[in-house]
């Protein structure tokens, strides 16, 4: 069994008597990639900021990397944790190589390790330009390399892919991916939903500061039961027979002669093999699972009904 990279227990953080996160357990393991995801004001980044030992819980332990962080040093464990915080602010009079290597001391880590950071981060060629003239995709870039160094055994990072374009996003996830498979521990907290799917092992939904879901995306469809969508083109050519499709109750038209329906995961096979035996074939069939976006509507949902 591995041994967890953070554990909470029983975490609670108030800011005066306001609770900004409330009775939260978790654990996240080494290699694993944890989506952390949740509204404005959901309790993403005060999560991070315990973990890091920033701010202090008002109850409930925190281990990170072995030790209890509201005991130990903080700081000798933020050597082992790469953080990108969800704002990056640089000194504009700095390069992106001279910040390097500031963070590289302040972490007690190798200054000549920077350049295969820049490169991996595909900064090599304004490594000596001031940060002032960064854009912020750039600027980004330097956060992450900031994060990289040392090769920490906890990623932790807030928001990172926020205004970033597609082919950078994708740079990014890359990169993540690879900490991951070399048994880092990554935490990534985002809106971004859609783009996760692929790129997370595991999902946590927080909701007004509670931990609302923590699971697989797989765990997670099984358990918010949100339909499969079913969509069948019967193409234009073709005239679908009223009685079709059970008089079409519950399809609905989404264009001409395609029709959707909604059902749920255990039925889908039964209906897409009775559109295959149906006088007018379709043309083609597409089957939509639900999304990371129609699973987090869900447990929102859910507990706003409770
Ligand atoms: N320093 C602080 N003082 C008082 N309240 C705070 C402080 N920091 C956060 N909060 C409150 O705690 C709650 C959780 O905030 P947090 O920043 O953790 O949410 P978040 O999920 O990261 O949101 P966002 O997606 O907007 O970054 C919010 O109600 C916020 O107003």
């Amino acid at each position: 069994m591995s041994t967890a990279t953070v554990s909470l227990r029983g975490i609670t953080k108030r800011y005066g008597n306001r609770p900004a996160v409330t009775d939260v357990d978790l654990v996240l393991l080494p290699g694993e990639r944890i989506a952390l995801v949740g509204h404005n004001g959901a309790g993403k980044s005060t999560l991070i900021k315990l973990m890091l030992g920033l701010i202090r819980t008002s109850t409930g332990q925190i281990d990170v990397l072995g030790a209890d962080i509201t005991r130990h040093k903080a700081s000798a464990i933020r050597a082992d944790i790469g953080y990108l915080p969800e704002n990056v602010v640089f000194p504009p009079a700095m390069t992106g190589r001279e910040l390097l290597s500031f963070y590289a001391r302040l972490k007690r880590r190798d200054v000549a390790q920077n350049q295969s950071l820049l490169e991996r981060v595909g900064l090599v060629d304004a490594a000596d330009q001031r940060t002032s003239t960064y854009s912020k995709g750039m600027r980004q870039r330097l956060g992450l390399a900031q994060a990289l160094i040392g090769r920490p055994r906890l990623l932790l990072l807030d928001e990172p892919t926020t205004g970033l374009d597609p082919a950078l996003r994708r740079t990014f996830y890359d990169i993540i991916d690879a900490c991951a498979q070399d048994g880092a521990t990554v935490l990534l907290s985002s809106h971004a939903l859609a783009e996760l799917e692929s790129r997370s092992d595991r999902i946590v939904v927080m909701n007004r500061g509670l931990k609302v879901a923590d699971g697989t995306l797989a765990d997670l469809r099984a358990l918010a039961r949100c339909p499969t969508r079913i969509r069948a083109d019967f193409g234009t050519d073709s005239t679908l027979p009223a009685e079709s499709l059970g008089n079409r109750a519950g399809w609905r038209a989404v264009g001409v002669n395609i029709y959707e329906i909604a059902c749920a995961e255990p039925d889908k096979m039964a209906l897409v093999r009775r559109l295959m035996t149906l006088p007018a074939q379709p043309r083609d069939i597409e089957i939509v699972p639900p999304t990371l976006d129609d699973i987090y509507a869900h447990f929102l949902d859910r507990k706003a009904a409770e």
